[in-house]
Parts: C-alpha cells; structure tokens; sequence
C-alpha cells in the first residue's frame, strides 16, 4: 500500500529527481540530502533510463521516502507508481488522461497534473487533480522547448485555483521570493537542488523563504489539527511543526547558530529536518545572540 492513508496534501518544497545535473553522485544520496533539507515531498523523473532502471529506482525511492514519512510520485508511470507503492503520480498534457488515470489509481492515490494556463488548471481541478503544475514559470534547461507562463500565471492560479499548486521551472533561490510574492506558496525544483553542491542546504534555504513568507500556513490550513502539546525552554505550547525544523521556523530562528535538545538529548544541523516532534516532547532551543 502507498504511505499516504489520507490525501491531505500539505506540501512547501517539493523535489524532482534530475540525475544529469549531479554526475558522479548517487541519485539517492542526493535526495536523502535534499529530505534532510526539508524537501517536503519527492518526484521519480526519469525521461532517459530503461522502464527497467526506473522500476529499481522507484523502489529505492520507496525505500527512502518511507523512512523520511515524505510521499513519492511517479512521473508518467502509472504501472511502476502502483508496482512500487508510491503515493501517486504526474502526468503533463499529453500523458494519460486524468480520467484514466484516476479509474487506474482509484480514489487514494495522488495525482498531480501540469498545467501551462488558467484553463487547463480550472481543467484539471474540475476533473479531480489533486494538485496541480503550474509552469514553467521561467524557461529551463530541464525543459527545452517549453515556454514559460510567467508569474502571471502564478498571480491568475492564486486568485482561481483552490487545490494546491506547485510553482515549477526555472525556480532558484534568486528569483523564488518573486514566484512568492506572486502567489506561490508551493515551489518545485529539479537543477537548483539536485545540482547544488550542498542540496540539503539549498533545501533549507528554499524553506526559510517559503516560511517567512507565510508562516502561519500550517495554522490556518490544520483546522481539524489543534497541535502538539510541547514544551519549548520550559514554556508549556501546543504547535503545528512536525519536526524540529518546523519548530525552529515557527520560532524565527532558522538564520540563527541555534543547539537543539529534545528530550535531553542534542540533536544535529543534519537531522532537523527528519526528527519528528511528538505530544509531551521538552524542546530547548538555544541560540547564540551578537558576537560569535
Ligand atoms: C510537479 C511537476 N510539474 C510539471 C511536470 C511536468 O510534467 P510533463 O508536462 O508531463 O512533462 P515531463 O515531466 O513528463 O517531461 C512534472 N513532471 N512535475
Ligand atoms: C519537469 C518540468 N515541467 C515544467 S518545468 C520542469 C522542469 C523544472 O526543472 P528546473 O527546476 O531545473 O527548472
Ligand atoms: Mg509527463
């Protein structure tokens, strides 16, 4: 069975895999450095590797996802999505319709479709996607060919869309506070993560906007989710993070030098982002003020 026993798509950074742009590294390692990041959620995309190398990867991708609790999609393949348990799929235009897809897949599973336009988004929420692309909104290399919506798109899909949207294309950490302030409150990248040197870094930089930039969000969408009851440097709270990453967020101290305990015991930069928060858990966040 897929992870996910509800769809409650509750996604900020949602990463795609691109093995071109990192030659010489594992596929894998770069993800599970992109998860320890905080990529919220991972796509399998593959438009060269035999459907036999992408079935291996896909169950790879399985293996990982599952112990980060993050959902895995498949890029066009419905049969390798449903062989491998992921928690859905995505498919452009000219892939599968949407109606087929969800007879094949059933009522549980993920789909999320591309969309390069209003319509094709009102479409495709129409018909039952469970989120929608929404780009590219630059023009990308991992993309030839395709032109780019712009942020006028983004503008129109925040106004007129009410499923969620992922901004997609040409997104780097220099121009994702414009896509934001577009509307965005979703992003989806392939090179600026998987390329990077440092992609949990990259990661954690793409998060720390996408908070700022609304950090009640978990709040407002949980409304069926009082909290965690937790206490933070002996201050008894009730909070929406699920991870320490998240609640340092929540506390405005992801640009600071911060040690982390909980329950008692340090836990490092490296894991932030995949230690889960539980009822009763005693958090000390210790931050250094001035100086060095
Ligand atoms: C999140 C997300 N958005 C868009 C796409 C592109 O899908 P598609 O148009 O089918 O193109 P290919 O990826 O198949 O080349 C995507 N994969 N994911
Ligand atoms: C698959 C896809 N669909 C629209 S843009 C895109 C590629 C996004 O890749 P990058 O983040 O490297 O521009
Ligand atoms: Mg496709």
């Amino acid at each position: 069975m897929a992870d996910s026993t509800s769809k409650k798509l509750d996604f900020q950074l949602y990463v795609i895999t691109g093995t071109n742009y990192h030659p010489g590294r594992s596929m894998i390692d770069v993800i599970e450095q992109a998860l320890i990041g905080g990529a919220d959620i991972v796509q399998l995309r593959d438009k060269t590797a035999s459907k036999q190398d992408i079935r291996e990867n896909a169950h790879k991708l399985r293996q990982l996802t599952r112990r980060y609790g993050v959902p895995l999609i498949i890029n066009d393949h419905i049969d390798i999505a449903l062989e491998a348990e992921a928690d859905g799929v995505h498919l452009g235009q000219d892939d599968l319709s949407l109606a087929e897809a969800r007879r094949l897949l059933g009522p549980d599973r993920i789909i999320g479709i591309s969309t390069h336009s209003i319509e094709q988004g009102l479409a495709a929420q129409a018909g039952g996607a469970d989120y929608i692309g929404v780009g590219p909104v630059y023009p990308t290399g991992t993309k030839p060919g395709r032109a780019a919506v712009t942020t006028s798109y983004v503008q129109e899909a925040a106004e007129q869309i009410r499923i969620p949207f992922v901004a997609i294309g040409g997104i780097t950490l220099g121009n994702v506070d414009t896509v934001i302030a577009a509307g965005a409150s979703r992003v989806c990248a392939v090179s600026e993560i998987v390329g990077a040197d440092d992609p949990a870094a990259v990661c954690r930089a793409f998060k720390a906007r996408l908070h700022a930039a609304a950090p009640q969000r978990s709040e407002v969408q949980a409304d069926d989710f009082a909290g965690t009851g937790v206490i933070v440097n002996g201050v008894a709270q009730r909070t929406t993070a699920r991870t320490v990453w998240e609640l340092i967020c929540q506390h405005r101290l992801e640009d600071r030098r911060v040690v982390v305990e909980l329950d008692g015991e340090i836990v490092v930069r490296e894991e932030w982002s995949c230690t889960p928060i539980h009822e009763g858990a005693a958090v000390e966040l210790v931050h250094f003020v001035g100086g060095g």
